[in-house]
């Protein structure tokens, strides 16, 4: 069963109406998707599979959601580093920052610790653009890209491949044009995008109502038992 995915224009709408509408707030969103990263990190690359997990964050709230996970991974026992070249200017990402240094994460914003941590690392999270992302790639997140589709180190996609337009999949050359994470989750439902993807699907962010899932004609993803993530072709129903 293929989900039914949502434009950049609806995805941005869902938003809005989940905080104007349905009660929610912007830290409560970011922490639940941000919680179903991780539960996706921990489903395609355990602790056995290597600790060391390199959280690439942008500007925006995608990058609000790796600086999320990387906190639950922290706890659940990996060793994660975040790189965050331009960090987002606002009370929520501050207090989000506090947190990782409360937990000794590391903070990387300079592009040579970036690239020494890329070659330590097992598996990386791209959480650098989500729906927002457009027009052409601007530094230093071309040299980022680039560098990350040159080394060899598996990557998980946080709800878009960055560089890929969201609407029309990875551009025709230049940064991102070979870029192909081996995991991607989508938050709420898959953007358009994912018809150019390969890989290991999930969906993450539990909080979708029946009505506004209706709303956006949008199908409720069937969570098997308590978890945050289901896996695209993979999991059965097994609510309890
Ligand atoms: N609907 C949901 O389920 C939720 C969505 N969240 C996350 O929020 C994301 C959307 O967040 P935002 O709207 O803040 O946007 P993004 O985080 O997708 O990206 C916006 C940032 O990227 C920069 N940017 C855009 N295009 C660029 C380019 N071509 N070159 C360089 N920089 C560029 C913008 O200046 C902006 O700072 C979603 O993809 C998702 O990851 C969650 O935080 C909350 C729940
Ligand atoms: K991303």
């Amino acid at each position: 069963m293929s989900l039914k995915a949502i434009s950049a224009k609806d995805a941005a709408s869902l938003d809005k109406d989940l905080m104007e509408i349905g009660g929610w707030s912007l830290d409560q969103l970011m922490e639940l998707a941000g919680l179903s990263v991780s539960q996706a990190v921990w489903r395609v690359h355990p602790p056995s599979a290597g600790k060391n997990v390199l959280v690439v964050c942008g500007p925006g709230n995608n990058g609000g959601d790796g600086l999320v996970a990387a906190r639950h991974l922290a706890h659940y026992g990996y060793n994660p580093s975040v790189f965050y070249p331009k960090q987002g200017k606002n009370e929520l990402y501050s207090r989000l920052r506090t947190q990782l240094e409360n937990l000794s994460i590391p903070i990387i914003a300079d592009g040579d610790a970036f690239s020494i941590a890329l070659k330590e690392t097992s598996l990386l999270v791209d959480a650098i653009f989500g729906f927002s992302f457009g027009g052409p790639l601007r530094e230093p997140f071309g040299t980022v890209i680039s560098e990350i589709e040159r080394s060899s180190v598996p990557v998980l996609s946080v709800d878009a491949p960055s560089s890929w337009d969201i609407a029309t999949g990875p551009p025709e050359e230049g940064p991102g044009a070979r870029f192909m994470p081996s995991a991607l989750i989508s938050l709420s439902a898959p953007k358009p995008c994912v018809k150019f993807y390969s890989g290991r699907h999930f969906i993450g962010g539990r909080f979708l109502t029946k009505d506004i899932a209706e709303k956006y004609g949008l199908d409720l993803p069937k969570y098997p038992g308590i978890d945050q993530v289901m896996e695209v072709g993979v999991d059965a129903d097994a609510r309890i």
